[in-house]
């Protein structure tokens, strides 16, 4: 169904990458289907358009324009300026779909006129590899179809999962943000095999390896994180030692706080496009 639907990107980011990758791998998309513009960086796009095999010269406004679906990913400061230039050129039937942290789907459908339907949809880089964690919520003029039509296209890199758009700025800050609390866990696990020995690659490899598997425990086992964390914990062992370290630092708390305080800069980000 989505293969013969054209798709343009406003931005041509990571995100815009993330997303197109995992589309044209799943072979969800033909390339000679997908618009990309972007506001200046001419080389960004010979080089995504090359990379994957989007027919050059595509990037232009009329296209965009005539798409079945867009997915807006730009920043949140870029936004106004974007809508200022597409909002109005924008047609019935279209579905527009905003990746942007912070910014809600009431502010979007203020800038566009037509009956078009906004879905706001907070994705992470883990698309490109078909392993995003995706919440999508519709805005009050997305007709049902739009919403089938967004989690086809996000259920095909990863997983969905609708939620009431009061709670997308909590999911920015828990799984938007998410993958890179892991690489930053990931650095410091592999950086503390380093200063105990290990050579760099067996760090990374020993660490990558244990992230993997415990996620696939997580999802092959259907048990609670706690209970899995119980069964690496003999009593009197080398868990037990590395685990009260964790909690003399405050590791979870400092988790806590990390997910609160993206979702509050989420939550200014909307706030301070609102005021414009
Ligand atoms: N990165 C992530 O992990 C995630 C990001 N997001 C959201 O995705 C959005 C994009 O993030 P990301 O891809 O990281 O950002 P990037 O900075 O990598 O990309 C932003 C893109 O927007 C383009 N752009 C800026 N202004 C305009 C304009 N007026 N018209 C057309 N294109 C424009 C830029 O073009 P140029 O380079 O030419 O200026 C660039 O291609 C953000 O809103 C972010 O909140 C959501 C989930 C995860
Ligand atoms: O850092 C950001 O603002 C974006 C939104 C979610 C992940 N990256």
């Amino acid at each position: 169904m989505l293969k013969n639907k054209t798709i343009g990107f406003i931005g041509a980011g990571s995100m815009a990458e993330a997303i197109l990758k995992g589309l044209l791998s799943k072979n969800m998309v033909n390339p000679e289907n997908v618009f990309l513009i972007n506001r200046k960086d001419q080389s960004r796009l010979s080089e995504i358009s090359q990379k994957y095999g989007l027919i050059l010269g595509r990037q232009k406004a009329e296209y965009i324009a005539g798409a079945d679906i867009i997915i807006l990913a730009v920043k949140p400061k870029d936004v106004t300026e974007v809508l200022q230039r597409w909002g109005n050129r924008l047609q019935d039937g279209q579905i527009f779909i905003s990746v942007v942290a912070g910014i809600s789907t009431e502010l979007l459908e203020n800038y566009i006129q037509n009956r078009v339907s906004v879905v706001r949809v907070m994705p992470n880089t883990s698309c490109a590899v078909g392993l995003s964690a995706t919440a999508i919520s519709g805005g009050k003029r997305a007709t049902n179809r739009a919403i089938d039509v967004t989690c086809e296209i996000f259920s095909s890199i990863g997983s969905v999962v609708l939620v009431n758009e009061s709670m997308m700025d909590t999911v920015t800050g828990l799984s938007g943000s998410g993958p890179a609390y892991i690489y930053y866990m990931v650095e410091a696990l592999e950086s503390a095999g380093v200063s105990a020995g290990l050579h760099p690659q067996t760090a990374r490899l020993l660490t990558v390896q244990t992230l993997l598997g415990a996620a696939q425990m997580l999802l092959k086992t259907g048990k609670d994180a706690s209970e899995l964390r119980k069964e690496v914990t003999s009593p009197g062992g080398t868990t037990m030692a590395g685990l009260k370290a964790l909690k003399e630092y405050q590791v979870a708390e400092a988790m806590k706080v990390a997910v609160f305080k993206a979702k509050e800069r989420a939550n200014e980000l909307g706030k301070q496009l609102a005021s414009l």
